[in-house]
């Protein structure tokens, strides 16, 4: 699908980021932060968007320096079998959030075919949108990358058009706090989301043209989509609060344009979902197509989104954050303290290794119990970091070689 020869200039990663970046689920979860009012909402966005971003950047600079995706990177701290854990981990992510596309963009789709056609079903448009995912996975990597680029800049001067028209009402931007949410819960909210690429984002760093303009590109293209989402549905929800995204749309007459955004937003995301689910399985059968792989991947996840009920979307987010957070806190300190720069290929397991992993997830729930300022990845990240570069030294040889 995206083979060795493939390469992304830093613009080709802006829009590909900025197009994972606009999707319903995160406008949803924007609307989340509402309990802040807009000020202080707003402020929560853009410095979780700005920690997150930047952890995300020094993950995608693994791709773009060691041409490794993102989960085959794991190898460097885990060893074989230990990349094969997390493999699996994010084939199950990568069919969680495939499942939450389909959903939210085919509820949207649903509430604007209403208006539009009196048509009313949410599994019509939630098998319509994955109909669509298959097409886009059949195109490829030459046709992904015409086509994200149109439909990104389409996206582009929709989101303005929409924030315009929803920061027009004024009076939402005087909504004060409530007192319902504390500021660092809302932190972690909006740290989460740009976490939450971090098993994916070397899938596509790894082909940057130019380590710098790719790293740019992919910061910039996915912190001002992400934080825009945000903004939206926070004012969305501050506007009213049980305005959702589709009707939001309908009001602002935004009609047939409206159901082009939620279409393209939910299939530009969910695409990466699927290729890297493609990329991280050939981290364990090297010989699979990527491209086989990605439809089965979205043939599963519209399983699960017709058959799931998601209401379960927080503590999704929250079980990411609790295990990849700890993960790339490992490998991050491994690649950049440590110059740990490449894989051993004789490295079966590095059990030291997994042990502070797993002391790193047990630290995420028991921070979240705690209510921080900071919210709970970035101190659990912090914190695992300290206990890996501390143990390294006793640790070193706790590891299992093969050949
Ligand atoms: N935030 C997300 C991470 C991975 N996949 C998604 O669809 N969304």
């Amino acid at each position: 699908m995206m083979e060795e020869k493939t390469t992304l200039s830093g613009f080709g990663l802006f829009t590909l980021w900025f197009g994972a970046a606009v999707s319903m689920a995160e406008i949803f979860t924007g609307g989340l932060l509402a309990p802040l009012g807009f000020s202080e909402g707003l402020k929560a966005i853009l410095l979780g968007h700005l920690i997150g971003g930047l952890i995300l950047i020094l993950g995608g600079y693994i791709g773009a320096k060691s041409k490794l995706p993102a989960i085959m990177s794991t190898r460097i701290s885990f060893g074989r079998y230990g990349s094969y854990l997390f493999s699996l981990l994010n084939v199950l992510q990568l069919i969680g959030w495939t499942a939450v596309m389909i959903i939210s963009g085919g509820r949207a789709a649903n509430e604007l075919g209403i208006s539009l056609f009196g048509f009313d079903s949410i599994n019509t448009w939630a098998i319509a949108i994955g109909v669509f995912i298959g097409l886009w996975i059949w195109l490829g990597k030459v046709g992904f990358q015409k086509l994200n680029v149109v439909a990104v800049v389409l996206l582009f001067a929709l989101t303005l058009i929409l924030c315009g028209v929803v920061f027009q009402e004024g009076s939402i931007l005087h909504v004060k706090p409530t007192g319902e949410m504390s500021f660092g819960s809302a932190l972690e909210l909006s740290v989460i989301m740009p976490l939450s690429w971090l098993p994916l984002i070397s899938d596509y760093t790894r082909f940057s043209k130019s380590k710098k303009s790719g790293l740019i590109g992919s910061f910039t293209g996915y912190f001002v989509g992400s934080s825009l989402m945000y903004a939206i549905g926070l004012a969305i929800a501050l506007y009213a609060q049980d305005a959702s995204v589709g009707t939001m749309m309908m009001a602002l007459h935004l009609g047939f344009a409206a159901l082009g955004i939620v279409l393209l937003s939910t299939i530009t995301t969910t695409f990466l979902d699927a290729y890297s689910a493609g990329v991280t399985f050939t981290n364990i059968f090297p010989k699979m197509s990527e491209r086989k792989i990605a439809f089965v991947m979205a043939l599963l996840g519209l399983v699960v989104a017709l058959m799931m009920p998601i209401e379960e979307y927080e503590t999704f987010l929250y079980a990411i954050g609790s295990v990849f957070g700890p993960l790339f806190a490992i490998l991050l300190s491994d690649y950049f303290i440590f110059k740990k720069m490449q894989i051993e290929p004789m490295l079966a397991l590095h059990v030291g290794a997994l042990i502070v992993w797993v002391i790193g997830v047990g630290l995420y729930y028991w921070m979240m119990t705690l209510d921080l300022p900071l919210g709970s990845t970035l101190p659990t990240m912090l914190a695992t970091s300290i206990i890996f570069i501390i143990t390294k030294k006793v640790m070193a040889s706790w590891t299992l070689k093969s050949n």
